[in-house]
């Protein structure tokens, strides 16, 4: 039976300045979802993506992760969790092994499994001989596949990606969405915002739209599209809200 796997409650975020970039957003992700957060430019996506995963603080809402709240249990929830930013910030002094190891420290994933999980997710996205050259020395699709390597390492109950597909080649773009599509099935859930409709509409099942800090449309991709394409879903829900 699925459960919930991120609750955002009545999440709202300021900046410095007084900017409202969060405006009590609300939004439940069980396990088995795959869903896509939508919206323009500067309409909230990553504010409220690094608030989920802990990396950005709050002052009004509650941010649960399987039940555990994002504040005050912010270990438990990075446990969990596996958060991969739109410009993953990697060691570019260690090699792409050295860093695979460090985060499997991290996570106490030792040994045999360990080996395993590297050996099947370099594979899969084709870096297994570059896995011992310096990051540095990486092009930008090579350190996403590292940061998605990294963040599959502890087999996350929760993945949260901001703009997972850009950049990545085509066989990375299809091997990412089957890898989510997996976890999923394996009672995971996923989160990760996108500008890219046409792929949003095809992997997930539910999908979140945000305008200007405020959520003007959610639920399952059924519901919300029925016989129309995402596309004009959005465009219809963008201009009718001021
Ligand atoms: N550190 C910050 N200080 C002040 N304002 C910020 C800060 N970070 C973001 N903002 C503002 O908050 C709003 C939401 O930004 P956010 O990065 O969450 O948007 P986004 O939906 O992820 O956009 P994009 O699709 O361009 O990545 C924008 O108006 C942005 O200028």
């Amino acid at each position: 039976m699925s459960k919930p796997m991120l609750e955002i409650k009545n999440f709202t975020k300021l900046y410095g300045g007084g900017k409202k970039a969060a405006d009590n957003i609300n939004i439940t992700i069980n396990s088995g979802d795959i869903c896509g957060f939508i919206g323009h430019n500067g309409a909230g996506k990553s504010t409220t993506i690094r608030a989920a995963v802990g990396v950005l603080d709050f002052t009004e809402g509650e941010i649960l992760i399987d039940g555990h709240s994002v504040k005050k249990e912010p270990v438990k929830c990075k446990q969990i969790t596996a958060y991969i930013p739109d410009n993953p910030d990697i060691y570019e002094n260690l090699t792409g092994i050295e860093y695979l190891n460090f985060i499997s420290d991290v996570f106490g994933i030792k040994g045999k499994l360990r080996e395993e999980r590297i050996k099947k997710y370099a594979d899969i996205f084709g870096i297994t001989d570059s896995l011992g050259d310096l990051i540095r020395s990486y092009s930008h699709g090579m350190r996403q596949k590292i940061a998605i390597i990294s963040a599959l390492i502890h087999e996350p109950k929760l993945l949260v990606l901001d703009e997972p597909f850009v950049g990545l080649d085509p066989k990375a773009t299809f091997t990412l969405k089957e890898i989510m599509r997996d976890m999923c099935g394996k009672g995971s859930a996923v989160f990760f915002s996108t500008h890219v409709l046409d792929v949003a509409e095809k992997l997930c099942n539910r999908v979140v739209i945000i305008k200007e800090g405020r959520i003007i449309a959610s639920g399952t991709m059924d519901e919300l599209t029925k016989d129309r394409s995402l596309e004009d879903v959005f465009l219809e829900v963008d201009s009718g809200e001021k």
